[in-house]
């Protein structure tokens, strides 16, 4: 069958089906603006279909929606469709199925997900099952959102223990028992109308079988005993867990405290990197006090031991170090993120590499954040930048980049009055969206699997390379954040739908894009990347309002707003920046639809020429032309007066040694 003969199959097992009328004979459903409703279509092909709310009864067709090939997702949410779950694990490719608001009902046999190794969203909520949860929902590899509720779930819950799990929801159900220690995560909201269920989301202690028997005399001797030895071991456990402590945090000392150990000769540049103490401070740690010239630099031996094996080094690209040479390594602070810190060290052999200290990073055990590292390491895109190595130990992950001198999209255009921002003109701003389209359209194939393939684009992100070829950062972090602090690191989770729902899809990624986009555009620094509701520019209903109201050509950054011949396309670009922040995830591009759409846009209305070809093999070249010590303060995002002081610092600087920061400059800094 055709793809069109298939969906009129579909369509003919269906009753009420009066809301597809444009499913019709003679019409191709992925045919551009006259495609059929509810239909996403990925190059010419049926990848989603989204009758959500259509109306429509009677039964589903199974064997039709196998002859889809490109079929990834099936919504018909809140329809009027009845009777046993569908087929829908025949369809063995699946990454999301949407049957919420329903009347299905009857028991789900417990094997219904072992064969669905690709599902991540599985929607269920309000109908009529019956029954217990399927316990072959813990087969599912990536499971991240799992919505149940409201209906008559009974038994216990199984043990769904996939740190993927984003999103959970049982509430309203008939179950009972303990919630399973992997769940206890979630709130008491997730859990909430189960009459039977305890534990410690519901704040309700589970009764222990022992302690509801009669209590015989026999009985009673053998709790008292084991009370008594249970008391002993958890006296036992304390001390060795004490002594662990003590342990662990002297050896932390020993690795990180560099300054504290030795005196330094008073001529060297003296550099003060406290990466670990207690975790919860990092402010006393922060600081660069530099003294003197740097031209002695340390011989490569001193170091602690074999700490070179604690470093795994992913990408040999830029040679082979172990944590020994950053610990000697001359080093500054970049900034705080929301996802972590960020320190520049240079090592002997003239390296210079990033440090990125990353928070909330331990949803994952050892052996599964070497694979997804390793996963992200072997990515090869020339809009992307590679980890070279990572550092984990349970409660300290540290990953490390190559250090790229020209800085951030961010800073570039909100920071930075120089030489550079002055090149920031259109050819340039188009040429870095377009390679950002690159990046994420390759991220977005590579990592298909994933819910959200970057998850953290926005233009402190973007880094430069000296010819202003964009270089994606902190991409895929999504598996390997503590599901609870996503939210928090992440800022596609700022889209609305994920925000306010807690949904999250490669769609959320259209939406940072988007923004990246507008604030290219307006030079505006979007209020979306602040987390209080004060300062910046809220670029998406600034764009809204000014497209309503056909104002369009005042919403450009005056800097590139004289370029008269190029409005047309400026304005092209301005309305799929507007598309992709789209409140609406159903109304949004999808990111394939977005990238091709930004393609097309050039450099001058009808002109070919947008020289905007990629030089491979300039990441090399560039690094001899750079001071060795450059004077950055980037700050976190705690409000728009960290980014005007951000501003004030680099002016002042800038009058004080004459534009670019050397070696002699003599000064401290220290970040609050
Ligand atoms: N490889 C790199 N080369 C040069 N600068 C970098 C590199 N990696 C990060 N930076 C810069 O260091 C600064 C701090 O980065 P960091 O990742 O800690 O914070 P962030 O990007 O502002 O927020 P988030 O933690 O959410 O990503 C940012 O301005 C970033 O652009």
């Amino acid at each position: 069958l055709t793809e069109s003969e298939a969906l009129l199959k579909l369509k003919s097992s269906f009753t009420k089906a009066g809301a597809l009328n444009s499913w019709v004979n003679g019409s191709l459903p992925c045919e551009g603006e006259v495609g059929w409703d509810g239909l996403v279509c990925s190059n010419g092909a049926v990848t989603d279909i989204r009758l959500g709310g259509f109306g429509i009864s009677g039964q589903i067709d199974v064997d039709a929606l196998l002859e889809l090939s490109n079929l990834r997702s099936i919504s018909i949410m809140s329809n009027n469709f009845s009777g046993p779950i569908p087929a829908f694990n025949r369809l063995g490719s699946l990454r999301a199925i949407y049957l919420s608001r329903n009347r299905f009902s009857g028991e789900i046999p417990s094997d219904y997900f072992a064969n669905m190794g690709s599902l991540k969203k599985v929607y269920l909520s309000s109908n009529m099952f019956t029954g217990k949860i399927p316990s072959s929902l813990a087969q599912i590899p990536r499971l991240s959102e799992l919505l149940l509720d409201n209906n008559q779930f009974s038994g216990t819950i199984p043990s769904i223990d996939q740190p993927t799990l984003a999103s959970l929801d049982v509430a309203n159900n008939e179950l009972e028992g303990e919630i399973p220690s992997s769940l206890t995560k979630f709130n008491a909201s997730t859990f909430e109308g189960n009459g039977g269920l305890c534990g410690e989301p519901l704040g309700n202690e589970c009764k222990v079988a022992a302690a509801e028997r009669p209590a015989g005399s026999k009985n009673t001797n053998i709790s008292k005993n084991m009370i008594i030895a249970i008391v002993v071991a958890a006296v036992v456990l304390l001390m060795i867990i004490v002594v662990l402590i003590v342990r662990s945090r002297k050896k932390k000392r020993d690795e990180f405290d560099v300054l504290e150990h030795e005196k330094r000769n008073s001529e060297e540049r003296v550099v003060e990197v406290r990466v670990s103490q207690s975790g919860s401070s990092r402010k006393e740690a922060d600081s660069i006090h530099r003294k003197g010239s740097s031209s002695s630099r340390r011989g490569s031996n001193n170091g602690k031991g074999n700490m070179a094996v604690d470093l795994v080094v992913v990408n040999n690209e830029k040679g082979v170090f172990g944590l020994s040479d950053l610990m000697r390594a001359s080093a500054e602070v970049l900034g705080n993120g929301s996802s972590g810190s960020a320190y520049k060290a240079v090592m002997a052999n003239g390296v210079a590499v990033v440090v990125k200290r990353m928070r909330e990073m331990n949803a994952l055990g050892r052996d599964q954040f070497d694979a997804e590292v390793r996963q992200l390491a072997s990515l090869r895109h020339w809009n992307i930048l590679t980890p070279l190595a990572y550092h984990f130990r349970k409660d300290e992950k540290l990953l490390v980049y190559e250090y790229i001198p020209k800085g951030s999209l961010l800073y570039l255009l909100h920071g930075d009055r120089g030489p550079s921002h002055a090149e920031l003109n259109w050819p340039t701003r188009l040429k870095i969206v377009q390679g950002i389209a690159q990046g994420m359209g390759y991220l977005h194939t590579e990592l298909a699997y994933s819910s959200i393939p970057h998850g953290n684009l926005k233009s402190s992100n973007i880094l430069l390379s000296p010819d202003f070829e964009p270089l994606l950062i902190d991409y895929g972090f999504f598996p390997l954040i503590n599901p609870l602090d996503a939210a928090q690191a992440l800022f596609a989770f700022k889209a609305p739908e994920a925000a306010i729902f807690g949904l999250i899809s490669p769609k959320c990624d259209v939406y940072s894009l988007g923004i990246v986009i507008l604030e290219i555009l307006t030079g505006k620094y979007p209020s979306q990347y602040l987390n209080s509701n004060k300062g910046g520019t809220d670029v998406v209903e600034w764009v809204n309002s000014a497209i309503a109201d056909h104002r369009q050509s005042e919403l450009f950054d005056p800097e590139i707003a004289s370029s008269r011949n190029s409005i047309g396309e400026m304005k092209k670009l301005l309305h799929i920046g507007a598309a992709c922040t789209e409140s609406d995830p159903e109304h949004r591009l999808d990111m394939m639809e977005a990238i091709r759409r930004i393609e097309e846009v050039q450099v001058e209305g009808g002109q070919e020429d947008r020289t905007m070809n990629f030089i491979p093999s300039l990441r090399d070249s560039y690094e001899d032309s750079f001071p060795q010590i450059t004077f950055e303060a980037r700050n976190s995002y705690d409000g728009l007066g960290g980014l005007s002081r951000t501003r004030l610092d680099s002016h002042s600087f800038a009058s004080q040694s004459s534009g670019r920061p050397s070696s002699d400059d003599n000064f401290v800094f220290a970040i609050p």
